[in-house]
């Protein structure tokens, strides 16, 4: 896969032209695509735009709606809408989902967000600055089949923001860098190469970074609650209760997701590989294909880190996020397989009670 950090094409809309509701709610042609004209009729799309313990909130044209709620879907994502039964309503195909191994002993995977086109990886130029989280959050993105953008905001409140940029920019040739003052007005023209009509961005980061400024700072109203932040630790607090779909002004929808703090990979090997493609291609070169690149013979990283060639904290950057991800992905697949066996166990113990 080839990437480049280039803003979205315009969809050949020109800046005239009306935006319709569907649009605005980040209506795109793959979606269209799966569903005929008639059946917009019968079935029309909705978003789902809140997700909530009761039910999911679904907006549509003309429609603004609970449905019941169900684990397949989640924020962000589309449905055909069944009025008579919704909870019968058919999941459209997704174009990007982000996910992440959901938190304490249960391993299952938990959905954070469908069908966002841009996530703007948001860091503050201070001591949330962590090229290590960065990298996670950019390969999760790959991963999620989202295009990454890095955003370094309070570049106000820092002596000098170019150390930070020169650091984001070494992260991957594929990402765009932004730097810029959240409170100010840069926001609406420096993000509006990615926030076109029908697009859907994010903001991800750390608490207190900036992203419920900057979805204000993108809509005339303000809507997302921003609080102060604790000075002596540059962390804010946590002020997003439950996610949110806003629809901007001028046609592109914010997904507001609460802050994710600790970010875990899950099955994002490809994303992985991606952020670090120099060392995922030179491991291509290992005399084993299992080279662990700690003490194999003929290990080409080894080597090319003996020559002064790869910067050795990356590479054990690299290290651990592949072992995390294969961890992550094992504890998956054995839960699974555990499920599937526990299922085939019900099945015998019912066959066995209806003879
Ligand atoms: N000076 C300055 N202050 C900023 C900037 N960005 C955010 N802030 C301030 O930092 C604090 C935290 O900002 P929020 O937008 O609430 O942060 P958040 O990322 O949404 O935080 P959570 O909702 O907890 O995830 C607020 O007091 C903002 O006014 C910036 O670029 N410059
Ligand atoms: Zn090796």
């Amino acid at each position: 896969m080839t990437r480049d950090a280039t803003p979205p094409a315009g969809n050949g809309e020109s800046p005239v032209q009306q935006v319709t509701p569907l649009k605005s709610l980040g209506w795109q042609n793959v979606f269209a695509q799966q569903i005929s004209v008639d059946d917009m009729h019968a079935t029309p799309p909705v978003r789902v735009t809140e997700v909530h313990r009761s039910g999911l909130r679904v907006l549509g044209e003309g429609i603004d709606m609970m449905v019941p709620p169900r684990a397949d879907a989640t924020v962000g994502d589309w449905l055909l809408l069944d009025y008579n039964l919704p909870s019968a309503s058919q999941l459209l195909e997704r174009k990007s989902l982000i996910k992440r191994r959901a938190a304490g002993h249960d391993r299952s995977v938990q959905l954070i967000a469908a069908n966002i086109d841009t996530a703007f990886i948001v860091t503050s130029c201070n001591l949330d600055f962590n090229v290590a989280r960065l990298e996670r959050y950019i390969a999760l993105a790959f991963d999620a089949g989202v295009t990454p953008v890095i955003l370094l905001t309070k570049s106000d409140l820092c002596d000098d923001p170019a150390p930070y940029i020169t650091d984001a920019e070494a992260i991957s040739a594929d990402v765009a860098v932004l730097t810029l003052n959240a409170k100010s007005d840069e926001p609406a023209s420096k993000l509006a190469p990615w926030c076109k009509p029908g697009q859907t961005i994010a903001f991800l980061g750390s608490s207190g970074v900036g992203k419920s400024t900057l979805t204000n700072a993108l809509s005339v109203s303000e809507v997302a609650a921003t609080q102060a932040i604790r000075e002596d630790d540059a962390k804010g607090r946590h002020t997003t209760s439950h996610r949110q779909l806003h629809i901007l002004p001028n046609g592109c929808a914010v997904l507001d997701t609460p802050g994710v703090r600790e970010l875990q990979l899950t099955d994002a090997e490809e994303g992985v590989a991606e952020v670090f493609s120099d060392l995922d291609d030179l491991s291509t070169q290992c005399r084993f294909n299992d080279c662990r690149h700690t003490s194999e013979p003929g290990c080409a990283i080894l080597a090319a880190l003996e020559r002064g060639d790869i910067d050795e904290a990356r590479l054990s950057r690299w290290r651990k996020l592949v072992a995390e991800d294969q961890h992550n992905t094992a504890s998956l697949a054995q839960r699974r397989s555990k499920d599937k066996a526990f299922g085939k166990m019900v099945k015998q113990a019912k066959k066995l009670k209806s003879k």
